[in-house]
């Protein structure tokens, strides 16, 4: 297929591009550079530097469309509302416009577990209710309710995908390697991974006393490569008039303890970590159930590990 990548410039967005390159499509990566590399997108793939809202150009002739840019740091979303309404919901309003005027049909959506916010029950399946806690999580759901009601009127073909807590990094068959590399690093595992190479003194625990086993949070970590081979399945899955929610998650969770302790362990560094304030805005448990795509479009996970996913961010890691 033809395919446009946005945000196909960073962390996850140039692993998928690279995986749809390796699997024979035509990719088109259009990406501000807001905070992706251009060095990050896969050779193979066309590059075109422009926002989400000038997308009409690149849109012609293609397929489908692997809708990743966006803004997504959670804490800045609390302190400047209208910058993610405007980039997530505007933005992804104007490209699916271009995309119905230059009839495109087909996309698959990033959307985020922040999307349900304080769970219920976990693991958390996609009925479950959606109350996100922060503009973050809530411009994502209301993509995901604009897709529903895109794919309802005009037949497109929609897949949102809910990430849980994505990690790790890919090597794809050339030997290049894709890696997270955000000049603001808000997650755990880099940030982490940062004591041990001697870039951060310490690494802070956002919390020790929410209800959980040793009180602090618990996340779903899911591996890149994983969560980029479910783009593919999604896209030849995408059905016209159905729009289809599913998790991306391991299933199983890990502490922020236990995931410092596996990064000791993967690193052999002490990583000193300084016990702080909650983060605002952060459930306690966020667990994902996979079960609907693995039994819709047959996803499993192959490197559900922390482990294998700390390995993997640390091995890619420039030293
Ligand atoms: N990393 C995670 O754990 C996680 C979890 C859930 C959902 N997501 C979602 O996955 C997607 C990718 O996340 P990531 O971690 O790779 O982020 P990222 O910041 O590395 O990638 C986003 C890319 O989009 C580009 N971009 C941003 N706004 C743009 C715009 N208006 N026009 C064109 N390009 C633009 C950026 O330059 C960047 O290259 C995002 O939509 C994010 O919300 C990420
Ligand atoms: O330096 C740090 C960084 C994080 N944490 C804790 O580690 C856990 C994981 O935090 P991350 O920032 O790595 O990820 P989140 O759980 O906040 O992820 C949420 O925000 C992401 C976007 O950044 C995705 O959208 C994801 O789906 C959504 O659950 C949280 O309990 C957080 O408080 C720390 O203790 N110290």
């Amino acid at each position: 297929m033809k395919l446009l990548v946005t945000g196909g410039a960073g962390y996850i967005g140039s692993v998928v591009a690279a995986q749809l390159v390796e699997a024979g499509h035509e990719v088109t990566v259009l990406d501000d550079l807001s905070t992706g590399h251009a060095d990050a997108v896969p050779p193979g793939a066309r590059f075109v530097q422009a926002s989400i809202t000038e997308a009409a150009p690149a849109l012609e002739g293609m397929d489908g469309v692997l809708h990743f840019a966006a803004k997504s740091l959670v804490g800045e979303s609390v302190a400047k509302p209208g910058l993610y309404w405007e980039h997530n919901l505007g933005g992804t309003l104007a490209l699916l416009d271009a995309m119905r005027a230059a009839g495109v049909g087909r996309i698959v959506f990033s959307s985020t577990a922040a999307t349900y916010g304080e769970p219920e029950r976990s693991p958390i399946v996609e009925t479950d209710p959606t109350r996100p806690t922060n503009p973050y999580g809530a411009s994502k759901l209301a993509v995901d309710t604009a897709l529903s009601a895109f794919a309802g009127l005009y037949g497109l073909a929609a897949v949102s995908l809910r990430y849980f807590n994505v990690g790790g990094a890919y090597t794809a068959g050339d030997g290049r390697v894709y890696r997270e590399r955000h000049a603001v690093e808000t997650h755990l595992i880099p940030n982490v991974l940062a004591v041990a190479l001697g870039q951060r003194e310490s690494v802070n625990v956002f919390g020790t006393d929410y209800p959980t086993p040793d009180g602090t949070c618990v996340r779903d970590y899911i591996h890149v490569a994983d969560l980029a081979r479910a783009h593919l399945l999604a896209l030849d899955a995408c059905a016209p008039g159905e729009h289809a929610v599913y998790n991306l998650g391991s299933g199983t969770g890990f502490s922020v303890q236990e995931v410092v302790s596996v990064c000791r362990e993967v690193t052999g560094h002490a990583i000193p970590a300084v016990v702080g304030e909650r983060r605002p805005g952060d459930p306690a448990v966020l667990v994902a159930s996979s079960e609907k795509i693995q039994r819709e479009l047959g996803w499993k996970a192959e490197r559900p590990e922390v482990r294998d996913i700390v390995a993997d961010a640390w091995a890619a890691l420039p030293r």
